[in-house]
C-alpha cells in the first residue's frame, strides 16, 4: 500500500509535481469523436468552442484496423487546433489490449502538453491506476512536461464497481470516474442489449385490488443504474474527484437521454458523455443549474448570514445543512457563468 506522503512526490525523476486538488473546470459534456473518421475530425474546430471537453476516442467504437489511424489523427488534430478554454481528453485502449502502450507513449510524447486528461477503460482496481500512474510519470519526465496529466477511470466491470473507493483514491492524478453502462452490463451478465438508459422490464407494480392480478395495477419503471451511480458519487466525493454519467446510446431519444442525465445531475454527477452533436445541448442544459434554482440558492445564502442558525424563507426552514447545499449550486453556477456569458446573463436576470 502507498503511504499518503508518497502522493506529494513524483513517481519518476524529472516528472512534474503531483497536484493536490482536482481543478473544478466545467465538464458538463465530454464530447466523443473518432479521430480516424475524417468527417468527425473535420468538425472538431467548430465543435471546440461549444463543448467543455473534447475527447479523442481510441478505444471501443474505433475499428481494430483504424486504431493506428485514430492515434495519429488525434496527434495531428491536437497539434493543429487551438482549443481555447476547452479541455482536450483522450480515451486510450484498455490495459490488456495490444494498442495501449503505443497509445500512451505516442500521446504523452507528441501532445502531452495539449492533453488534460487520459481516460482509462475497464479499470478493475487500484492496481490499474498505479500502473498508469508510474508509466505516465516516466513518460512525462522524458517529454519534459511541467504539468501532470490527469487520469479518469471508466467504471465498467463488476470488479471495478466492487473496488470503486480504492480506484477513486489510487493516485493524486485521479480526476474523475464515468459510469460505463454497456461494458458493465456485459460484465455483470445483465440481460440488456443497450448502451445506458432504462429498460421497460425493470419495474415495480402496485398491489392487486381484490382477486384481479392484471387490471388496475400501476407499474413504475426503475433506474437500472441508480445503485452504481450513487456508489460512484460517494466514492468520488470521498476522494475529491468528479463523477460523470457515461454514454446514452439511443441518440434519437433525446427525451429519455435528458431524463437519465438529470437523474445523474441530481445525484451528484458533474457531466455526461455526448456521442453525437445532438446530445451536446442536452448535457449543457441539464448540468447547468437552472436559473431559478441559482437565484433561490443565492437568496438562502444571503439570508443565512454567517451560515448558522435557522430561518424561515417562503415557508421553508433553512439551516446550516441547507445553506451548504445552496453553496454547491451557487459555486457551480459561478464557475459555469465565468465560462458562459449567456448563462451568466440568465443567472443575473433570475436574481432580479
Ligand atoms: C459504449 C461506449 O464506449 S460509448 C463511446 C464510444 N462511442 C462513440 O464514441 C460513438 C461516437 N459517435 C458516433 O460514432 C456517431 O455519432 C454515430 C455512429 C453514433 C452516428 O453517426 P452518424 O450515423 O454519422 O450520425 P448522423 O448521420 O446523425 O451524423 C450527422 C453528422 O454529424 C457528424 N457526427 C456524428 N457524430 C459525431 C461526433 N461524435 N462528433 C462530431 N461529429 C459527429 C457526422 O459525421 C455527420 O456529419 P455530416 O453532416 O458531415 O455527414
Ligand atoms: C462507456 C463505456 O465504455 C461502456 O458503457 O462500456
Ligand atoms: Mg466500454
Amino acid at each position: 500500500m502507498r503511504s499518503p506522503k508518497d502522493f506529494f512526490a513524483p513517481l519518476a525523476v524529472g516528472a512534474p509535481e503531483p497536484i493536490r486538488q482536482i481543478p473544478a473546470l466545467p465538464s458538463r459534456m465530454i464530447h466523443f469523436f473518432d479521430p480516424s473518421n475524417e468527417k468527425m475530425a473535420a468538425k472538431v474546430p467548430q465543435l471546440a468552442p461549444k463543448v467543455d471537453v473534447l475527447l479523442g476516442n481510441l478505444e471501443d467504437a474505433v475499428r481494430a484496423d483504424r486504431k493506428e489511424a485514430a492515434r495519429e489523427g488525434l496527434v495531428a488534430i491536437a497539434k493543429a487546433t487551438d482549443f481555447g478554454a476547452t479541455q482536450l481528453w483522450t480515451r486510450v485502449n484498455s490495459l490488456d489490449s495490444p494498442w495501449v502502450l503505443d497509445d500512451l507513449i505516442t500521446l504523452v510524447t507528441e501532445i502531452g502538453d495539449k492533453l488534460d486528461v487520459i481516460m482509462v477503460p475497464k479499470v478493475e482496481g487500484a492496481q490499474d491506476i498505479h500502473y498508469v500512474d508510474r508509466l505516465l510519470a516516466q513518460l512525462e519526465a522524458r517529454a519534459g512536461l511541467t504539468r501532470p496529466l490527469l487520469v479518469h477511470a471508466i467504471l465498467e466491470t463488476a470488479s471495478g464497481v466492487a473496488n470503486v473507493e480504492e480506484i477513486a483514491g489510487a493516485s493524486p492524478r485521479m480526476q474523475g470516474i464515468s459510469l460505463g453502462p454497456a461494458d458493465l452490463a456485459a460484465s455483470r451478465r445483465m440481460k440488456t442489449t443497450r448502451v445506458g438508459g432504462g429498460h421497460p422490464g425493470y419495474l415495480v407494480r402496485t398491489d392487486p385490488v381484490g382477486d384481479d392480478l392484471t387490471e388496475g395495477r400501476t407499474t413504475y419503471q426503475q433506474d437500472l443504474w441508480h445503485y452504481t451511480v450513487a456508489r460512484m458519487v460517494d466514492a468520488c466525493a470521498m476522494h475529491g474527484v468528479l463523477p460523470y454519467y457515461g454514454p446514452f446510446g439511443d441518440i434519437r431519444d433525446v427525451v429519455a437521454c435528458e431524463d437519465q442525465f438529470r437523474n445523474a445531475f441530481l445525484l451528484g454527477c458533474v457531466g455526461a458523455w455526448s456521442l453525437h452533436p445532438a446530445q451536446i445541448d442536452i448535457a449543457k442544459r441539464v448540468f447547468s443549474p437552472a436559473p431559478d434554482e441559482v437565484a433561490w440558492a443565492r437568496r438562502v445564502i444571503a439570508e443565512m448570514g454567517d451560515g448558522t442558525g435557522a430561518v424561515m424563507i417562503d415557508g421553508k426552514m433553512q439551516d446550516d445543512a441547507s445553506v451548504k447545499q445552496c453553496r454547491v449550486v451557487a459555486e457551480l453556477a459561478d464557475a459555469l457563468a465565468a465560462r458562459d456569458p449567456e448563462l451568466a446573463a440568465a443567472y443575473e436576470e433570475a436574481g432580479r
